[in-house]
């Protein structure tokens, strides 16, 4: 199963600022190391892109899913093996959801943000028993990571919600992550 593995990236369509741009490179090139699938948010703009043209260069099969009212403001991935419009952001969800097998989040904004409380939380509820991993060497989720951590004390979070979240800065460590469930012996 892990050959063709296929990961669901979650990422920021905002920032230009090269160490954000290369973690998202990193993560696309060993994604395409591992001879497995990207399914992403179909835009070409800041870690978007940088994931989807690192794992396309490094072979990866790479699927994109982006709605209809985002194809301009995002520069839909054209590039994408697979490019999937859809009518509506709740169906691009659902799609990605789907087609992954896993799913990683970089450093991203508040979209970002959605998509990882979404799948974790559907993950907790046991909607589904996809990891859900967060990888984070630069310290962008500090201070949400942090809050969390007293949600737990003051009895908001529960600590089995939080046990399901992986939290790793090591790149090799959140794709093995993302593979654990399907590695076979
Ligand atoms: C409108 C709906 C849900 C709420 N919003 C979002 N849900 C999912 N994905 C979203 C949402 N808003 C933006 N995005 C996408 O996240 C990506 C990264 O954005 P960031 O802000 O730079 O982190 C990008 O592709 C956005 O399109 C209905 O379900």
């Amino acid at each position: 199963m892990t050959e063709s593995l296929s990961v669901c990236v979650y990422c920021a369509s905002g920032p230009v600022d090269q160490k954000f741009l290369e973690l998202a490179a990193s993560v696309g090139t060993e994604i395409g190391r591992r001879g497995w699938q990207l399914v992403s948010g179909g835009g070409n703009v800041s870690m978007m892109g940088a994931v989807a043209d690192a794992a396309r260069a490094a072979g990866a099969h790479t699927i994109g899913v982006i709605p209809k009212a985002l194809v301009h403001r995002e520069v839909a991935d054209v590039d994408a093996d697979e490019l999937i419009v859809t009518e509506t952001m709740r169906e691009r969800k659902r799609i990605m959801e789907d087609r992954a097998d896993a799913f990683l989040t970089l450093p991203g904004g508040i979209g970002t943000l959605e998509e990882l409380f979404e799948t974790w939380t559907a993950g907790y509820l046991g909607m589904h028993d996809k990891p859900v991993v967060l990888l984070d060497p630069t310290g962008h989720f500090d201070g949400l990571l942090g809050w969390l951590g007293s949600m737990v004390d003051t009895g908001f979070v529960a600590q089995r919600a939080l046990d399901g979240l992986a939290v790793t800065t090591d790149l090799a460590d959140a794709l093995d992550r993302c593979a654990a469930p399907y590695a076979t012996v």
